[in-house]
């Protein structure tokens, strides 16, 4: 057989093995910061939201009212002040392999190229060994194929999307947070990799949970949207996405849709925080 970066190593072992049936559960989440000139910052005011099995739930509401907060609490990076954040019934105590996060910059690490980023939780876990199989399968995936070996800083800005995607899939998670994780990328690109993302659920069945400021982003690969407060955060509203996929933007349902998150949007930031 001929050897080569596009042969799949080993075709019998699985790139993702998830049930699909994880859930996370938030009650009465609140969490405060103090600000530079010590004056405390209610962030998050009893917060709560579920997420179950491989759903994708987006978050939205106004700038500063807690939603990247909200995220590095479910990965474990920081700790509420007050409620329970639960992952599979297990109260979360810290980052774990099964809930990833895909942050707005990519937050790729520049000294290290494509493959070795995509390798890197693999190599924090010491599970690089048995694992390193998934990483040629993860590049071609995201149609990384070439620049293995190329450095963060040589890439575009769609290609440094697709390699924190793939990052974020190597560990095998159970969950996934996205915090704008599109945000910086044209149009175009920007569209393109929301069916990635789409594609890469339907096969790994992750839970994800999506933090975007972008309506049809969330009309488009959500099946449910919460909407939050001004700050301190709080849940406004929600809406289910129940429109199959391929979704069409421009079809009167998903406009509807679109219409009804922006009314909620709106009620949002004009409601007193705690009307
Ligand atoms: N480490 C921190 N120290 C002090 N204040 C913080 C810290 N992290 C967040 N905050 C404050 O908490 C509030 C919520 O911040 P957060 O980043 O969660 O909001 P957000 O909804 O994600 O905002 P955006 O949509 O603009 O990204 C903001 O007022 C922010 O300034």
């Amino acid at each position: 057989m001929r050897k080569g970066k596009h042969i799949d190593p080993r075709p019998e072992l699985p790139l993702f093995a998830s049930s699909g049936s994880h859930e996370l559960v938030a009650e009465g989440v609140t969490q405060t910061f103090l600000d530079e000139g010590g004056n405390e910052v209610w962030a998050l005011d009893d917060f709560s939201l579920t997420v179950s099995g491989p759903e994708i739930v987006g978050i939205i509401g106004p700038s500063g009212c807690g939603k990247s907060t909200f995220l590095r609490l479910v990965v474990g990076l920081d700790e509420p002040l007050a409620g329970s954040i639960s992952f599979d019934s297990e109260n979360i105590a810290g980052p774990s392999a099964s809930r990833s996060m895909v942050f707005q910059n990519a937050n790729l690490f520049e000294w290290l190229t494509v493959e070795e980023n995509i390798a890197f939780g693999l190599r924090a876990t010491r599970t690089y060994d048995e694992c390193k199989y998934k990483i040629p399968r993860l590049v071609r995936m995201m149609g990384l194929d070439g620049f293995e070996r190329s450095y963060p800083p040589q890439i575009s800005g769609g290609m440094t999307s697709r390699c924190a995607l793939a990052r974020s899939f190597v560990q095998n998670p159970a969950l996934i947070c996205f915090d704008e994780p599109l945000s910086a990328l044209d149009a175009f690109t920007r569209a393109a990799l929301q069916d990635e993302i789409l594609a890469m659920q339907a096969i790994a069945h992750t839970s994800m949970i999506l933090v975007t400021h972008d309506i049809e982003e969330a009309v488009y690969l959500c099946d449910r949207v919460v909407v939050m407060t001004p700050r301190p955060g709080r849940l406004q509203g929600e809406l289910v996405i129940d429109l199959p996929h391929p979704r069409d933007r421009v079809s009167p349902e998903f406009v509807e849709k679109r219409r009804q998150l922006l009314a909620m949007l709106d009620g949002s930031t004009s409601a007193p925080p705690g009307a």
